[in-house]
């Protein structure tokens, strides 16, 4: 099997730190995981810089990647970032990642119209375009160029629309500039996203993350509570063995998968309304069985659910009585249902 930060990352779950008797991982103490052909780069944040164990740390690592084959392992101390960068966001209940592994498969149009489903359900929700390579949110709404405003601690305030807080990096940096983001950039952003946003009171922080399994997952789980992810994917079978790696890259991460969001089920016709499953038919039930996780229902391929994301109005907007939008809403109680589980199952017991 090839090197692939993934891996790397799931050996580096088997090294603890010898002082607190946990793994880098679930410490948080991984800030950066390189891959580059046999080439590991790793940063290691420590408990304090002067770390007494550092060598010890460093063979224990290179013991746990010598199986996966890596003809070099580089690792980076950082440190004085204790107590681990994880936590709950102030005032956010659940914080929701919506995840692909395939680009394309619609992770955004499903992210925006979920969020709006939540809220049309009676929930307080946010929506983070956190997807820094493709930004499509802003666009999805209707807000791109839309100004930003703080409030009087200097923290951003997120734009409104129909009823959700929506913030892009789209809104903050200029277009194509996060592509050249690497690691610690990205995490820095993201860190701000999260930190220097003044969000208020939400039931839901819905998060579209980029497709595949990257960066953004790791810093995101670093940065804050998950409560949980969603994924999303095609019934084509290239979609979904794509899917089932973001669907690890979640487990992997310790964030739960609270259901599978199959799109583009069939097409369905405006002229005659036939449904016809173009990339064929059960495969997004089939993956959220296999991952024993729920199945969050399909969403149709249509004409106006394609226009709505263009025009920047958001089909649970423009048309909620339709077939697309009862799709998106029977999917958010379905997921709301999944997060109320999941929470009742973490409680502390008494
Ligand atoms: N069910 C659907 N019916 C019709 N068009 C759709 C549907 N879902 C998504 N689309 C369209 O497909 C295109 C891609 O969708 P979207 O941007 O949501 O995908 P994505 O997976 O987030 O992409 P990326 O990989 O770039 O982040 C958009 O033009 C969107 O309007």
């Amino acid at each position: 099997m090839a090197l692939s930060e993934e891996r790397v990352l799931e050996a580096l779950r088997t090294v603890m730190d010898p002082e607190l008797g946990k793994d880098l991982v679930s410490l948080g103490m991984v800030g950066e995981v390189r891959v580059e052909g046999g080439r590991v780069d790793l940063l290691v944040n420590l408990t304090t810089p002067a770390c007494p164990l550092k060598g010890q740390i460093e063979a224990d690592i290179k013991r746990a990647l010598a199986p996966l084959g890596a003809e070099e392992v580089r690792v980076r101390f950082g440190g004085g970032v204790r107590p681990p960068e994880r936590y709950a966001l102030p005032g956010v209940k659940h914080v929701v990642a919506v995840a692909s592994g395939k680009g394309g498969v619609g992770k955004s149009t499903v992210a925006a119209n979920l969020a709006l489903a939540l809220s049309r359900e009676g929930a307080r929700v946010g929506l983070l375009d956190a997807d820094l390579y493709g930004p499509s949110q802003a666009k999805m709404f209707g807000l791109e160029g839309a100004r930003l405003k703080v409030d009087q601690n200097r923290r951003i305030l997120p734009l409104e629309a129909h009823g959700i807080k929506v913030l892009s990096i789209a809104n903050i940096v200029p277009p194509g500039q996060a592509l050249a983001w690497r690691g610690p950039i990205l995490h820095g952003t993201l860190k701000q996203f999260l930190e220097d946003v003044n969000w208020g009171e939400l039931d839901y922080l819905v998060v579209d993350l980029p497709p595949g399994t990257g960066d953004v997952q790791l810093s995101l789980s670093q940065l804050t509570q998950v409560s949980g992810g969603v994924i999303v994917t095609t019934p084509q079978e290239v979609a979904l063995i794509d899917a089932e790696r973001a669907a690890d890259m979640f487990r992997k991460l310790q964030i739960p998968v609270l259901g599978v969001l199959e799109n583009m089920s069939f097409f369905l016709c405006p002229h005659c309304g036939k449904p016809t499953p173009i990339f064929g038919e059960g495969g997004g039930k089939r993956l959220a069985e296999r991952l024993k996780t729920r199945f969050l229902g399909e969403v149709p391929l249509t004409l106006a659910l394609r226009e709505s994301g263009d025009k920047g109005v958001p089909i649970l907007v423009q048309d909620p009585e339709g077939e697309e939008a009862q799709a998106f809403l029977r999917a958010a109680r379905e997921l709301a249902a999944a997060l109320s589980v999941q929470t009742f199952l973490t409680l502390p017991m008494v």
